[in-house]
C-alpha cells in the first residue's frame, strides 16, 4: 500500500484509540470476541477511476477541487492508497435481521479509514463501502457493484438536500474490476462492474454494535461502548450536568437516540422514502439514515409497498410500517443496554420519547404538507382520510402534495392535481370523494387566514418537487453501465435543490412511466448488491 499526502486531511481516530480492538489483523474470517473492531486494509483494485463526487461534502472536509480531480484522490478512495493518519478497520456488530437475532455480522465490506477533523472541528468518519474482505465478510466477497454504489451515492446526497438526517457520500469510484452477482437470487449470476463509495458520517455506530456485546454477556465491553458513544457523539448530554451520573446519563442518551430516530422516520414518511431493510444492524445510533440498499421511493401512494423482493412475503419493511419497526428496533436497543441499569424500567421513558417525538414530528409534517399554520387533532383525521383516498385511487404522492399548493382555496377543484393520478378511471370514480376532501381542506386553510404566498412557500418547502424516483436512478445506472456517467451527474445536480422549481428539468418531476411499473431496479430490488 502506498502512502502519501495528496488529500489534505487531519485524523483523530478515537474509536481505535479508546476502545478495545482485535489483536489479529487482516481479513481471515472469524468470530471476534472482546473487541469492537479489527484492523484490516482495503484490498487494492485494478484501475480506480473517479466517477462522481459531492462538492458539498468535499468542501466540508476541506478537500479542494484540484485534489479531487487528481488520480491520487481516486486511488485513496478506491482503497489503493492511504493518507497519513488513516488507520483502516472494520467494526464488529451484530443485529436482528427480519425480526431474528443473526449473531455477529460486522462490516463485511465497509472499511473505515479514520475520523477526519474538519476545519470547524467537526468529526467525520470516512468509510469505504465495497473495499474488499474483512474478518466479517463471512462467505461474501467484500465488494459492491456499480448499480448499488450509484444508488447509495445518489440517495445519500439527495436525502441530505431534502433535509433528512443521513450518512453522506463523498465519492463514487469505479474499480475497473468485475464483481459477480446473482441479482435476483435465481441462479443467474453474471459479472458486473465494481465500484466503491466513500461514505461520511460523524459516526457509523448502529444499534447492532450494542447488541453484540449484550448477546455475548460482555458487560464491561457494552458499558465501554455506551460511555464512548456518549463522550464522543453526544457531548451535549455529557456536558448537561449529568457527568458521572451513570444510569441517569445512559437513560438520557437512550432517550435522545429514540428522539432522533423518530425525527428521521417522520422525515422518511414526509418524503415517501422506504428504507427496505430496517434490520437493527442498519439503524444508526445517531438517527441517520444508513445503508442505501434495496430502498425505494413511493410513486403511487401505497402504505403496503416495499421495494425489497427479499421481503416480498411478509413485507415487514413496508412504507407504512416504518414508524413501528423503528420503535421495535429501539426496544432491541433498550434490551441490549438493560443490564447497565438497576431498574431497566427507566428505559420506558426513552421509548415514550420516541412515541412523543414521532407524534410531534408527524403533526408538524401534516401542517406543513397541507399548508396549515398548525396541526389540530381534526387535521390528523383529515390527513388520514387523504392517505386512504390517495391509496385507493392510485395517486402519485410527490406530484399530489406538490400540486396541492396550486389548488385555489377560494374555489377548490381537482384540476391542479389531476396529473397526479395514474389511472383515468380511478380518477373519475374518486372525483367526488376528492372534491369533498379538497373542499374541506380549503375551508380549513381559510380558517388560518395566512398570506397565500407565505402558505405556498411553506408547503413547497415540505413537499419536494424532485425525489430520486426508482426509475430515474435506474436510467442513470443503465447509462453508467454503458460507460456514460453523465446521467449520474445530472441527477445529482437536480437533487441538490429538491424543493425548487428548476425550469428545463421537468422531465425529473414526472409520474413513473408505465414501463417502469414492474421493471427490475424500478419497482423491485433485491439485497444483492
Ligand atoms: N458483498 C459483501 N461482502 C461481505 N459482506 C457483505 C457483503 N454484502 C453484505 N455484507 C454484510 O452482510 C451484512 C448485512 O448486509 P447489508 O446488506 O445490511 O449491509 P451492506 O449493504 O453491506 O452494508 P451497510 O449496512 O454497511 O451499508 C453486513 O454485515 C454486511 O457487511
Ligand atoms: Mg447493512
Amino acid at each position: 500500500m502506498r502512502h502519501g499526502a495528496p488529500v489534505n486531511l487531519h485524523f483523530d481516530n478515537r474509536f481505535l484509540r479508546e476502545l478495545p480492538g482485535d489483536p489479529e489483523t487482516g481479513p481471515r474470517v472469524r468470530q471476534v470476541e472482546g473487541a469492537l473492531w479489527s484492523r484490516v486494509a482495503p484490498t487494492p483494485v485494478a484501475a480506480p477511476r473517479l466517477l462522481a463526487h459531492s462538492a458539498e461534502m468535499a468542501r466540508t472536509l476541506g478537500i479542494g477541487e484540484a485534489e479531487i480531480h487528481a488520480q491520487r484522490f481516486a486511488d485513496v478512495f478506491a482503497g489503493n492508497a492511504l493518507v497519513p493518519g488513516m488507520e483502516p478497520y472494520a467494526a464488529n456488530y451484530g443485529g436482528h435481521q427480519f425480526g431474528h437475532w443473526a449473531g455477529q455480522l460486522g462490516d463485511g465490506r465497509a472499511i473505515s479509514l479514520g475520523e477526519a477533523i474538519a476545519h470547524g472541528g467537526e468529526r467525520w468518519e470516512l468509510q469505504l463501502k465495497g473495499a474488499g474482505p474483512t474478518p466479517y465478510s463471512r462467505t461474501a466477497d467484500g465488494r459492491a457493484v456499480l448499480r448499488s454504489s450509484i444508488r447509495e451515492f445518489l440517495c445519500s446526497e439527495a436525502m441530505h438536500h431534502l433535509g433528512v438526517p443521513t450518512t453522506r457520500a463523498l465519492s463514487l469510484v469505479a474499480t475497473g474490476e468485475a464483481v459477480v452477482r446473482d441479482m435476483f437470487y435465481d441462479g443467474h449470476p453474471r459479472p458486473e462492474p465494481g465500484a466503491i463509495v466513500c461514505r461520511v458520517a460523524p459516526s457509523f455506530l448502529r444499534v447492532g454494535n450494542f447488541e453484540l456485546p449484550y448477546a455475548r454477556n460482555d458487560l464491561p465491553l457494552l458499558r465501554q461502548l455506551v460511555e464512548f458513544c456518549i463522550r464522543r457523539d453526544f457531548t451535549h448530554i455529557e456536558g448537561g450536568g449529568l457527568e458521572g451520573a451513570g444510569e441517569a446519563l445512559y437513560a438520557a442518551w437512550f432517550a435522545e437516540v429514540c428522539t432522533r430516530t423518530a425525527v428521521m422516520v417522520a422525515h422518511w414518511m414526509r418524503v415517501g422514502f422506504v428504507h427496505g431493510v430496517m434490520n437493527t444492524d442498519n439503524m444508526s445510533i445517531l438517527g441517520l439514515t444508513i445503508d442505501y440498499g434495496p430502498y425505494g421511493w413511493i410513486d403511487n401512494y401505497d402504505p403496503d409497498w416495499t421495494p425489497n423482493t427479499t421481503d416480498a412475503q411478509g413485507r415487514r419493511y413496508r412504507f407504512g410500517w416504518q414508524p413501528k419497526i423503528a420503535y421495535w428496533n429501539l426496544t432491541r436497543l433498550a434490551h441490549a443496554i438493560s443490564p447497565l441499569f438497576a431498574d431497566p424500567q427507566v428505559l420506558n421513558a426513552g421509548l415514550q420519547a420516541y412515541a412523543d417525538a414521532y407524534t410531534r414530528e408527524d403533526r408538524d409534517s401534516i401542517a406543513r404538507k397541507l399548508g396549515l399554520a398548525a396541526c389540530r387533532d381534526a387535521d390528523v383525521e383529515l390527513a388520514k382520510e387523504l392517505h386512504v383516498l390517495l391509496a385507493d385511487a392510485e395517486v402519485d404522492m410527490t406530484l399530489f402534495f406538490r400540486a396541492l399548493a396550486d389548488v385555489d382555496v377560494a374555489v377548490p377543484t381537482l384540476a391542479p392535481v389531476a396529473h397526479a393520478f395514474y389511472d383515468d378511471d380511478k380518477r373519475e370514480a374518486s372525483a367526488p370523494a376528492f372534491g369533498d376532501w379538497l373542499a374541506r381542506h380549503a375551508a380549513r386553510v381559510r380558517e388560518d387566514a395566512v398570506d397565500p404566498a407565505a402558505r405556498r412557500q411553506r408547503m413547497n418547502a415540505a413537499n419536494p418537487k424532485y425525489v430520486l424516483r426508482n426509475y430515474l436512478a435506474q436510467q442513470a445506472i443503465d447509462r453508467a453501465e454503458q460507460g456514460d456517467i453523465a446521467g449520474v451527474h445530472e441527477l445529482l445536480e437536480v437533487m441538490r435543490r429538491p424543493y425548487d422549481e428548476q425550469p428545463g428539468r421537468e422531465a425529473f418531476a414526472q409520474p413513473r412511466p408505465d414501463w417502469a411499473r414492474q421493471k427490475a431496479g424500478c419497482s423491485m430490488l433485491s439485497c444483492s448488491s
